[in-house]
């Protein structure tokens, strides 16, 4: 398991630049132009890590750990991608949907991690309720974890009370100083997402694991 998130978190580095890495399975892969959204009509199966632009355009993207506006303070990805496993985009779609049809969209801030970002990040806050300890790993590492929010029909991001990363107690899902407004965006958030087949975690508004991602 570890030689394949390795291995992967390569790939995606490998294929990140003209290049897409749409489907990829232990073994084989393949690549399609960089504009062009795949048309596929081969299901890949759940575990397959897959890139969501390949399934939909109706997400935004704030890719924030491929840009310095992080807390690492770095930009430690080479590329904007969003790639998770299969079972995980589909869940993902399905939430989006939902959103839409009340006038909103996820932005997505992360997705798949390789686990070597992960260590960077846990040397700088070493405090599992807010960056998974990589000795066991984050479902991030596994492709099943996503860090979102929504932006509105005008583009404007939903307010939820803190920034994206923000650690410490405002964020929690329990946190009662908030606006009734704030309270209102964070619980369409987590109820949807849940709905869809996602889990929250107690100390960060905007991270989802999958459920029964290990
Ligand atoms: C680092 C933060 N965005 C995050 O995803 N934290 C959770 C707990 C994780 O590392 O899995
Ligand atoms: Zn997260």
């Amino acid at each position: 398991m570890k030689y394949f998130i390795l291995s992967f978190g390569l790939s995606i580095f490998t294929f990140c630049g003209a290049t897409r890495l749409e489907h990829f399975e232990t073994g084989s892969f393949r690549s399609h132009s960089y504009n062009s959204p795949v048309t596929d009509t081969i299901e890949p199966q759940d575990t397959a890590f897959v890139n969501l632009n390949a399934y939909s355009s109706d997400f935004n993207y704030d890719m924030r750990y491929a840009t310095p506006n992080n807390f690492l303070k770095a930009k430690v990805y080479d590329c904007a991608e969003c790639y998770l496993r299969y079972a995980t985009i589909k869940a993902l779609l399905a939430a989006n949907k939902e959103f839409g049809a009340l006038g909103y969209k996820i932005t997505i801030y992360d997705c798949y991690r390789p686990l070597e970002i992960q260590k960077r990040m846990y040397k700088i806050v070493p405090d599992a309720r807010y960056v998974a300890n990589p000795k066991t790993g984050s479902i991030h590492n596994r492709g099943g974890a996503v860090d979102i929010s929504l932006i509105d029909s005008t583009g404007a991001v939903v307010p939820m009370g803190t920034e994206f990363d923000h650690f410490g107690k405002e964020a929690h899902q329990d946190y009662t100083k908030l606006s009734p407004e704030i309270r209102a965006n964070r619980n369409l958030l987590r109820e949807i997402m849940e709905k869809n087949g996602f889990e929250s975690i107690r100390t960060e508004w905007w991270h989802f694991n999958l459920k029964g991602s290990t």
